[in-house]
């Protein structure tokens, strides 16, 4: 009996959606098979940030790890998806009355992922949560949204205390199809050497 499996990642294509002001999704071909090179290669230019991706301590702290160097184990494992629609600007502790044990949760905070637009409003995470999640446990945190902090964030509260507690970060996660439980996640960052972050295939798989 094959387990299902569910693509949590965003198609990484020209016109992706981007943070306001980083750089666009580019893809452009080297060689040509039309131009009788043998074969077809291209060469891609993205934010790190791009789609689904991995945020490394050194996106929110000077002296942080890179991608290339944290350890893959938080990104594969039992994760807890958890429905947090409708909560307002920050998701905090009140609104996980019955949070059960975890090592990784993933919150989906919008009604339909905004695939074609920018969305500026979206759903972050209280600080507070953030420290009751590690105090709980969990090592790794997850958000459909494009940041764990309030797009205004100057501060990064919420990014700050993921570095107190060195939990690791998935951002633009598409959870629309995904029913609240538990799962399999699968999200690899690439070795990146001195990438602040990596775009990752997500996805979740029935744990039987
Ligand atoms: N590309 C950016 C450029 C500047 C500031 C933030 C971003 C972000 O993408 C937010 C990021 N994903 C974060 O980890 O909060
Ligand atoms: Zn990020
Ligand atoms: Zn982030």
């Amino acid at each position: 009996m094959t387990r299902r499996i569910w693509d949590i990642s965003q198609r990484l294509r020209p016109g992706l959606p981007v943070w306001p002001d980083d750089t666009a999704f580019r893809q452009e071909r080297t060689w040509q098979m039309e131009d009788a090179s043998p074969v077809n290669v291209s060469a891609l230019t993205l934010s790190t940030h791009s789609g689904a991706h991995a945020d490394a301590p050194l996106h929110y702290a000077t002296d942080g790890a890179d991608i290339a160097s944290v350890d893959i184990a938080p990104y594969l494992g039992e994760c807890l998806v958890i429905d947090a629609r409708g909560v307002g600007p920050l998701i905090e502790v009140a609104d996980l009355p019955h949070l059960q044990s975890a090592d990784r949760v993933l919150f989906r905070t919008f009604e339909r992922f905004p695939h074609s637009d920018w969305e500026s409003e979206t759903t972050a995470i209280a600080a507070a949560t953030i420290e009751w999640l590690a105090v709980q446990g969990v090592k790794l945190v997850g958000i459909d949204g494009p940041s764990i902090d309030p797009q205004s964030s100057k501060t990064m509260d919420a990014h700050k205390a993921v570095h107190r507690h060195d939990l690791r970060v998935l951002e633009g996660l598409v959870l629309d199809d995904v029913p609240e439980g538990r799962y399999e996640l699968i999200a690899l960052p690439l070795p990146i050497v001195g990438g602040d972050a990596s775009p990752v295939r997500a996805v979740l798989r029935a744990l039987a």
